[in-house]
């Protein structure tokens, strides 16, 4: 019961700081990106990205999708520039794919689907104390999306695919060092950015996508240990965690900027 109180009297402090942008539905992700909409920004730089790989900690299946955790106690693996106004710590990143190649993406662009999309969760240590209260603030998050597509091995990729064996069931995790998700960002610095929400429960409405323009390329046999994955835990009847991703939402009043002319 105290650790319920605490939490509420926890909540009701929140609540004070940062009003929650709970989801109104006036900014839900992901959406269709139609290129012919979006507004070219000529002010918009490059998105500065700049990662440590020994902040890398932990591989969890948390029962929607695997993710990676990281070390967020310092600014030591950061992004900034681009559209936002403050330097965004990372914290996790993970995926979203279908059961098959022709859908899996969260975001689409022009109605195209990708098999499967790579989401960099940010949070914003300026205005928030902990990536937990950045879910309940406007713009406490930054989340940098990258289409994953069919083709050549992603050489550096195959050191989270071998991982992904010790992680078959909801709640397993396991220890992983020492790798650089800047190996997953395209070369080209070309995106589109927009104000959105989260894709999972609880939805609000407190971040700020950049959607890298480029994907990234992945051979079948990579995008197949994703799918050997399963959302129940161990003992439970096995689902394969397979098409975790939300369908497209209204775009309503809002505009995608672009950097490319
Ligand atoms: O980038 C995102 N992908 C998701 O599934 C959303 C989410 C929701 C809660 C925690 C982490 C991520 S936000
Ligand atoms: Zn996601």
């Amino acid at each position: 019961l105290a650790c319920c109180t605490q939490n509420i009297n926890k909540a009701k402090q929140q609540e004070r700081q940062n009003p929650v942008p709970v989801p109104s539905g006036v900014r839900q992700s992901p959406i269709d990106i139609s290129t012919d909409d979006s507004v070219y920004d000529p002010q918009l730089k490059p998105l500065k990205i700049s990662y440590d790989p020994s902040n890398c900690l932990l591989l969890r299946n948390n029962g929607y999708f695997f993710q990676v955790e990281f070390e967020d106690s310092k600014d030591s693996s950061v992004i900034s520039s681009g559209p936002l106004k403050n330097q965004y710590r990372l914290k996790q990143f993970h995926f979203h794919w279908g059961s098959k190649s022709d859908r899996g993406s969260e975001h689409t662009v022009n109605n195209q689907v990708y098999p499967a999309e790579l989401h960099l969760v940010h949070w914003n240590p300026v205005k928030c104390n902990n990536s937990g209260e950045a879910i309940l603030s406007e713009n406490g998050l930054a989340v940098v999306g990258v289409f994953l597509k069919l083709g050549k091995r992603h050489d550096s990729l195959q050191k989270l695919v071998d991982a992904l064996p010790a992680v078959k069931h909801k709640d397993a995790a396991v220890d992983f060092f020492n790798f650089d998700p800047a190996c997953m960002i395209p070369p080209c610095s070309d995106y589109w950015t927009y104000p959105g929400s989260l894709t999972a429960p609880p939805l609000t409405e407190c971040v700020t996508w950049v959607i890298m323009k480029d994907p990234i390329e992945v051979s079948p046999d990579q995008l197949a240990m994703f799918r050997s994955l399963f959302y129940t835990s161990v003992g439970e009847k096995q689902k394969n965690m397979v098409d975790n991703y939300r369908p497209v939402q209204p775009l309503m009043k809002r505009t995608v900027y672009s950097t490319i002319p």
